[in-house]
């Protein structure tokens, strides 16, 4: 029942922008609630004394039929037209019903919250445009609760029957303006989910390379503050650098180079704990690795399976100038400390520090590895 409701509401909302898509499902909702909550009310009057309520029960029809002309003109695309109809036809069924039976039914209570919602139909309306609509419904209700108020008593009706009617009002009033509350909630619940979800697509882009796929420089940057922020840990620097990649374009293509970043980065990732170490693309051909919690003897270690895993690409390089055939690549690798929120740690020095070391391995002949640790200098 309520999916097909909700598809009722939605007539015309497909491939609108979202503002005025709340809108056009607002007027339909208006125009569905108006239309179906009418209905007891006509069953009272044709079930009491239909002639006596003629002209009330004969309004109500033609107002019905506004109520549903609103979701059909949204259907026909006519978005401006529905709003500004409903607008109408709500204001003149408050005026209609309230001059007719009077207050005895409660009936103006039921459509004092149909007018409440007016206003937000206009969801570009200024402040002034607004509140003059909001303060000329309340003066229509006012007027029509002053001077109607007492009209035309209901007639031959046990006094129980009244007393029900009211109450079925008073519910009806309230369930009314409930159901659109909860309706606004789940609507801002949907955009407030969506505005997450692109939030953290959008934080993942800026974060990744696009063409390796891998965590970018940025990225880089909040591994490590996120790093630097926790107690007395060690965390493992690793910088790697394609050996003779220049040549490699010159010879191979730019695209075949753009192949082989990409392979060599993915062989790096897999050659690390994919729930631990960050591997990342620092630079054109080179790549960083970050490895927390590592000692010494696993970073070195960690190192030369790196170094090998891309050897073991074995991806043909027949125009570098050593005696080597395939793509490798240098390393330098040094450790970053950190020392809680005590003190933060510069994370440039063992960056510098595995930069150097990085320098060192290409001057001692490349596809190797040299350690940036403090005190070391081979
Ligand atoms: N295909 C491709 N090449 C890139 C990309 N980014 C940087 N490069 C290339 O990487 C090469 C780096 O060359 P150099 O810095 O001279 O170093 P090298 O030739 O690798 O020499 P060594 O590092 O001394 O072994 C340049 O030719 C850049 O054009 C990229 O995204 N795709």
């Amino acid at each position: 029942m309520l999916r097909w409701l909700a598809k009722l509401w939605k007539l015309g909302a497909q491939d609108t922008e979202p503002a005025l898509r709340r809108r056009i499902m607002l007027v339909n909702q208006l125009g569905l609630f108006g239309a179906v909550t009418t209905v007891p009310y006509q069953l009272f009057y044709g079930l009491t004394s239909l002639s006596y309520y003629a002209p009330v029960f004969a309004s109500n029809l033609a107002i019905m039929a506004g109520y549903l002309w609103t979701l059909w003109a949204n259907y026909r695309r006519r978005h401006d037209s529905a709003r500004n109809f409903i607008v109408v036809v709500v204001m003149a069924q408050l005026a209609m019903v309230t001059w007719y039976i009077g207050r005895d039914l409660g009936v103006h209570l039921f459509y004092f919250t149909l007018i409440s919602i007016l206003p937000l139909l206009f969801e570009r309306a200024r402040a002034r445009a607004l509140a003059l609509l909001a303060g000329s419904n309340a003066l229509l209700f006012w007027i029509c609760d002053q001077n109607f108020g007492h009209a035309t008593p209901p007639l031959a009706v046990p006094e129980v029957i009244l007393t029900l009617v009211f109450g079925f009002s008073t519910v009806a009033a309230v369930a009314l303006i409930t159901a659109f509350m909860v309706l606004f909630r789940q609507q801002i619940d949907a955009v407030e989910e969506s505005l997450t979800d692109s939030n953290l697509e959008l934080a993942q882009l800026s974060a990744t390379d696009v063409l390796t796929q891998l965590p970018n420089r940025r990225a880089v940057e909040a591994f490590l503050a996120r790093w630097s922020e926790k107690p007395d840990t060690l965390v493992g620097v690793v910088l790697c650098d394609i050996d003779y990649f220049k040549l490699y374009n010159d010879h191979y293509g730019h695209l075949r180079g753009d192949e082989t970043l990409y392979a060599i980065g993915a062989a790096l990732r897999d050659s690390t704990r994919s729930d631990f170490d960050l591997v990342a693309r620092y630079g054109g051909e080179e790549f960083i690795i970050l490895l927390p919690q590592a000692n010494h003897g696993y970073i070195k270690e960690a190192v030369e399976r790196l170094r090998a895993a891309v050897e073991a690409l074995a991806i043909e390089h027949r125009y570098r100038p050593d005696a080597l055939e395939v793509v490798t690549m240098s390393i330098g690798y040094s450790q970053f400390e950190s020392r809680g929120k005590r003190r933060a740690p510069s994370t440039r020095e063992p960056i510098d520090a595995a930069d150097k070391a990085l320098y060192r391995a290409k001057n001692l002949g490349r596809n190797r590895a040299e350690s940036g640790f403090r005190g070391a200098n081979d």
